[in-house]
């Protein structure tokens, strides 16, 4: 399962999660997507269905900074084969329990857990010391989408934003 990672240099490499990736070997440095790429405004959304691309052609994070990274910015890449993130709160400390604003670690980890990588998606949270708040945060979420196909993904999705927002 290869992750990539294009890198921007726009944050604090000490606290580049990315870096971290990189460096622990989970990850390698590429200047164009390879495989599936994470983009919070993709229409369409991970799940299972996603596994087997990425299983052979692998998963690619841009990591950029949040504060330069607008609509604009993701609308870059809006070619590429992309996949946004069903509903979760980032546990890390900078965006800490905002929604769909997660880490470049986070966002990886919780793809591999919805694609059924459960064990190496625990194995890259262990890897910052807030990994762990990161799942108990999204745990019940996560346990949802796991090995879920979009369409269930999204039903679960839905339900669940129309209690956070105070639907009927
Ligand atoms: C904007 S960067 C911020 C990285 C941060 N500097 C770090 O050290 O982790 C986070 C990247 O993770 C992926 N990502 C985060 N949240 C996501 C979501 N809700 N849907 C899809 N991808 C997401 C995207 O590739 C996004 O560009």
């Amino acid at each position: 399962m290869q992750i990539f990672v294009i890198e921007f240099e726009q944050d604090d490499p000490k606290k580049c999660t990315a870096k971290r990736m990189i460096r622990k070997g989970f990850a390698i440095r590429v200047r164009t997507p390879k495989g599936i790429l994470l983009n919070p405004i993709s229409n369409k959304t991970l799940s299972y269905e996603d596994r087997e691309i990425i299983q052979k052609r692998g998963l690619t994070v841009l990591d950029s900074s949040w504060n330069k990274s607008d609509e604009k910015f993701f609308k870059k890449y809006e070619n590429s084969l992309s996949r946004r993130l069903p509903f979760l709160l980032a546990g890390n400390p900078i965006n800490y329990a905002k929604p769909f604003k997660l880490s470049s670690l986070e966002a990886v980890a919780a793809s591999l857990i919805i694609i059924g990588e459960k064990e190496l998606g625990l194995k890259l949270l262990s890897l910052v010391k807030w990994g762990p708040t990161f799942y108990k945060l999204n745990e019940n979420l996560l346990e949802a989408y796991y090995k879920k196909s979009e369409r269930e993904i999204l039903e679960v999705e839905e339900e669940f934003l129309a209690g956070y927002l105070g639907g009927p």
